[in-house]
């Protein structure tokens, strides 16, 4: 049997990593101080491994499958197979933006302002490189965290910051002046182990179950009874993956409407249902869909 070797990201992915495998039909368990969760699957061992070291890990062979963001991925520069983008953040189902920020009262309004200038980031290869592309010479110093507060005490000109809520930005009285990047999460995978006819597949499968369970979150299912005489233009109401299912009541002149739509359009589409005669209208939560 081929054990699959699987990163979770330590830190701010680890804990809607782990809801979305759960989700995906996997049970990872993890036990404070012990960096190898258990998994309720015989050929896979799960490791603990900070986002930031993952793609090294997945790129060397030491990981077969791993889970982080677009940024540290590029950070690295590692050479890893990227599988899936799965858009969820720390407390959202959106990706997050590397930004760059300055205090609100900063000259600094655009990106070539920063000629001489000093920044601190975590991302200290990324944001060198950008700035590289655009002939701008600065300082960029490595930080190790709380990066925002540099540039509220003045030890450096601005800084580059992830941002998801911008709750962190808007409490330290900042200004974002440019995007610098878009990231998500990625599935990544080791190049060989893609070569590896059983590995690959139970990637596949990890991948597929994953996606599924990701676009499942963004959809619901509607349900409802509606008169004959009403049916088209309730139909026309609806939008669904191909037309929604419809079948008879018992009770011919009544029938039973089925689909799937936006969970974000529900809230307008219910009122109009029933304005126009739906009646014992259901939505359910959706776990799944491929
Ligand atoms: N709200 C968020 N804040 C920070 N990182 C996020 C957020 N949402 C998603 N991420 C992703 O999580 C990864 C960073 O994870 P990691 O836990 O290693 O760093 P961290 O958030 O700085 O951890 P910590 O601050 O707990 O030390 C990146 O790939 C980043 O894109
Ligand atoms: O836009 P928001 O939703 O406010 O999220 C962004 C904040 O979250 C992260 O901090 P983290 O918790 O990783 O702390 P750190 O600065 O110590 O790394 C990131 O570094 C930002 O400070
Ligand atoms: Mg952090």
């Amino acid at each position: 049997m081929t054990i699959l070797n699987l990163g979770i990201p330590k830190g701010s992915l680890q804990d809607a990593t782990i809801e979305l495998f759960e989700q995906a039909g996997w049970r990872i368990s993890s036990y404070s101080r012990n960096y190898f969760p258990d998994i309720d699957d015989p050929d896979i061992r799960c490791s603990l491994v900070r986002a930031q070291e993952m793609a090294r890990y997945v790129a060397d062979g030491t990981l077969d499958l791993g889970l982080t963001g677009l940024d540290w991925i590029l950070e690295t520069e590692a050479e890893v197979e990227q599988i899936s983008t799965l858009t969820y953040s720390k407390t959202s189902n959106r990706p997050s933006r590397w930004v760059l920020v300055v205090p609100n009262a900063s000259p600094i309004q655009r990106v070539e302002d920063l000629q001489g200038r000093k920044i601190a980031t975590e991302l200290v290869g990324f944001t060198r490189r950008y700035l590289a592309e655009r002939g701008i010479e600065a300082e960029v110093e490595f930080s190790w965290g709380a990066t925002e507060a540099k540039a509220v005490e003045g030890l450096v000109d601005a800084v580059v910051e992830i941002t998801e809520t911008g709750s962190t930005i808007r409490a330290h009285g900042l200004r974002i002046v440019e995007d610098l990047l878009i990231t998500e999460t990625r599935l990544i995978a080791n190049p060989s182990a893609m070569q590896d006819a059983e590995k690959r597949a139970r990637i596949d499968q990890i991948a597929l179950m994953l996606r599924a369970a990701l676009t499942a979150r963004h959809k619901v299912a509607l349900k409802c009874n509606v008169p004959a005489h009403q049916l088209d233009e309730i139909v026309g109401m609806l939008p669904s993956l191909h037309a929604p299912t419809v079948s008879y009541l018992y009770d011919r002149e009544w029938l039973a409407v089925e689909t799937i739509v936006d969970a974000d359009a529900v809230r307008d589409l219910i009122p109009r249902m029933r304005a126009a005669g739906a009646e014992g209208i259901l939505e359910y939560a959706l776990r799944k869909m491929v």
